[in-house]
Formats: structure tokens, sequence, C-alpha cells
């Protein structure tokens, strides 16, 4: 009997860098444990013992510590089937993953910024700038690569979708009616969300904005 290597994801309890990895196990229908901790309560103590003092990270088989969101949800994606099938693909996909994950850290600076003022011009700037200026990058792209009915490389889904479907979902949840304008993009948002496990997923995931 083959045995199935055993995963704990640690992170906080929120979306941030760990719901993509738990969106591709979801998809996959693979058993990992959500290791959700309390930043206040148990992370003073847990940060020295993760190999770049910061989270997610990946605990496989009980052996292995695997830091960097990316590199966790890639490592996933390969093992699933889910990171393009063949080595353009794989490019293609990553080029979606990278550029998501770019609006991903622009929407963070909103999100650090702690004097009330800065913060308010930041969003707006984010909001009326940089979040249109990437939708309609993709917006393109998906266009191009796949008629719009699809995925964003191929014709099955791949890390990419996911990564666009959790950035998308982020970074436009007060604001979902921005993607009215970006038909393609909010059709593929659409798709991912009815897939069976992920809408169970959706269901049963605690609830947070980012
Ligand atoms: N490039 C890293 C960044 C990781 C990161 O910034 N983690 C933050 C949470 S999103 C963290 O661990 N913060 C707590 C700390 O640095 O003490 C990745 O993608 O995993």
């Amino acid at each position: 009997m083959i045995q199935m290597p055993s995963y704990k994801l640690t992170y906080f309890n929120g979306k941030g860098r760990a719901e993509l990895t738990r969106l591709l196990f979801n998809a996959a229908d693979v058993d990992f444990t959500d290791n959700r901790i309390d930043y206040y309560n148990d992370w003073p103590d847990l940060k020295p013992h993760m190999p770049n003092n910061q989270l997610p990270v990946l605990e496989i088989d009980g052996k292995y510590q695997l830091p960097q969101s990316l590199t966790i949800a890639r490592y996933i994606a390969r093992l699933y089937g889910m990171a393009g099938k063949d080595l353009f693909s794989e490019a293609w996909a990553d080029y979606i993953v990278e550029t998501f994950d770019d609006l991903h850290v622009e929407f963070g600076k909103t999100l650090n910024e702690k004097d009330e003022q800065k913060k308010a011009k930041l969003t707006r700037t984010f909001r009326e700038t940089i979040l249109p200026r990437f939708l309609n990058n993709m917006e393109k792209t998906l266009k191009t690569n796949c008629g719009g009915e699809g995925y964003f490389v191929g014709d099955s889904l791949t890390w990419a979708d996911l990564q666009a479907y959790h950035i998308l979902d982020i970074t436009t949840y007060d604001t979902p009616e921005i993607l009215k304008d970006y038909p393609k993009l909010e059709g593929l948002k659409r798709r991912i969300e009815n897939l069976p496990r992920i809408a169970e997923y959706l269901q049963t995931r605690p609830s947070s904005k980012i």
C-alpha cells in the first residue's frame, strides 16, 4: 500500500500567504493539517524554530520544514498535476502566479500603513490606478490564451487559476463591482468558486477578509 505523505501547514488565522496552498490541497482532495496559530499567543515561541522565522511553513512527514509561500504552493501544484503540462506551460503558470503575487504585495502596502490619512490615500491609489492596471493586463492574457472560457493555462485547472481566484477575492472583497469591467476574470473567479471541492472548502473555511 502506498503511504500518503503527511502535511502540516502552519500559518496565521487568515487567507494571506497560506490560502493558495490550502486551495491546492482542497482542489487535489489531499488531507492536510491546517494549523492556524495565534500571532500574539503562539507565534513568539514558534518563530525561532521556523526556517526563515516567518510563516507559512509546510511540514512534510514531520521531517522537513519547507518555507516560502510560493515554493510550497509550486511543490504541491507539481506533485498533484496542477503546475502545467510541459515546461512552457509551467513557465506561463509561474508568470500568472508571480504577477498576482506582485498585486498581493501592492495590496499589502495599503493594509500595513498605520497613519489613517496615508492609508486612505494609498487605498485610493490602489483601487483607482494599481488594481485596474493589473486587472487589464490579466484580462487580456486570459482572453488571448484560452478564449476566456477556460483557464489561464491550457484547458485544465492549474495553480495559476487558484492564485488568480485568491488574489481577486482579497483585493476586491469590499468592492466586488470592480470585476464587472473584467468579464473574463469575473467568469474565471465564478468558475473556480463553483468547482465542487473548492465550493465545499469555501463554505467551511474560517471567515476572513484577507
Ligand atoms: N516571502 C515570504 C514572506 C513571508 C511573510 O512575510 N510572512 C509573514 C506573514 S504574511 C510573517 O511570517 N510575519 C511574522 C513575522 O515576520 O514575525 C513568503 O511568501 O512566504
